[in-house]
């Protein structure tokens, strides 16, 4: 049996973009957290939070882990998935777990050119560039240690993927 393949890593490092290139060359199916949870519940993220509250989006949020986890699945978790321990844990119990590492400036230029805010609504109310550098140096630590393997996410994509398949030692399905 495969075993899901999780991504990991902070807003804009590449989970969906890479997720969805990773699964086409494995053949698996593809799953996003974020996803998941705007199309069972009809709102935004943003709406979510503005009506419910961060609390109530993380318990969402680990609900929606186990519910996309399946075999042969890429899933693409949100950038705040580490944070809760019994998250951290099933990801690691259940699947293989990569992490897309990336400078913050990377990060904020990223989110700069295509915020999606009503999916990524602030954090903290500070400018991006700064929030992205306070995210990376309270989460670096969860991120490193959920991870089996660390994966540079500044490569192009295609590089991007090319290494977490060498990492699993997995073979592009075509
Ligand atoms: N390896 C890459 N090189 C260049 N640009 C990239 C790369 N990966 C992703 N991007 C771009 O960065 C932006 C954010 O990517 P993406 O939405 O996949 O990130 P994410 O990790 O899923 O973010 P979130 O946690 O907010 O869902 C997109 O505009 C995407 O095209
Ligand atoms: O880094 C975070 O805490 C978040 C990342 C996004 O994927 C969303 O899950 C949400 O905007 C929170
Ligand atoms: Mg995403």
């Amino acid at each position: 049996m495969s075993l899901p393949i999780y991504l990991i890593g902070a807003r804009g490092c590449g989970k969906t973009t890479i997720g969805q290139a990773l699964s086409q060359a494995l053949g698996y199916a593809f799953s996003d957290t974020d996803h998941y949870l705007q199309l069972t519940t009809q709102r935004s993220v943003a709406e979510i939070v503005a009506s419910e509250g961060w609390d109530s989006f993380r318990a969402r949020e680990t609900e929606s882990l186990r519910a996309v986890t399946a075999p042969a699945t890429v899933i693409a978790t949100g950038g705040g998935m580490v944070l809760a321990e019994v998250n951290r844990r099933f990801m690691r119990e259940h699947g293989q777990v990569i992490w897309l590492n990336a400078p913050s400036t990377v990060l904020a230029d990223r989110l700069e050119r295509q915020p999606e805010a009503a999916q990524r609504p602030t954090l903290t109310g500070r400018p991006i560039a700064e929030e992205m550098s306070d995210i990376l140096r309270e989460r670096a630590h969860l991120y490193r240690q959920t991870a089996h393997h660390e994966v540079n996410a500044m490569q192009a994509p295609e590089q991007v993927v090319d290494q977490i398949l060498q990492s699993l030692s997995l073979a592009r399905a075509s």
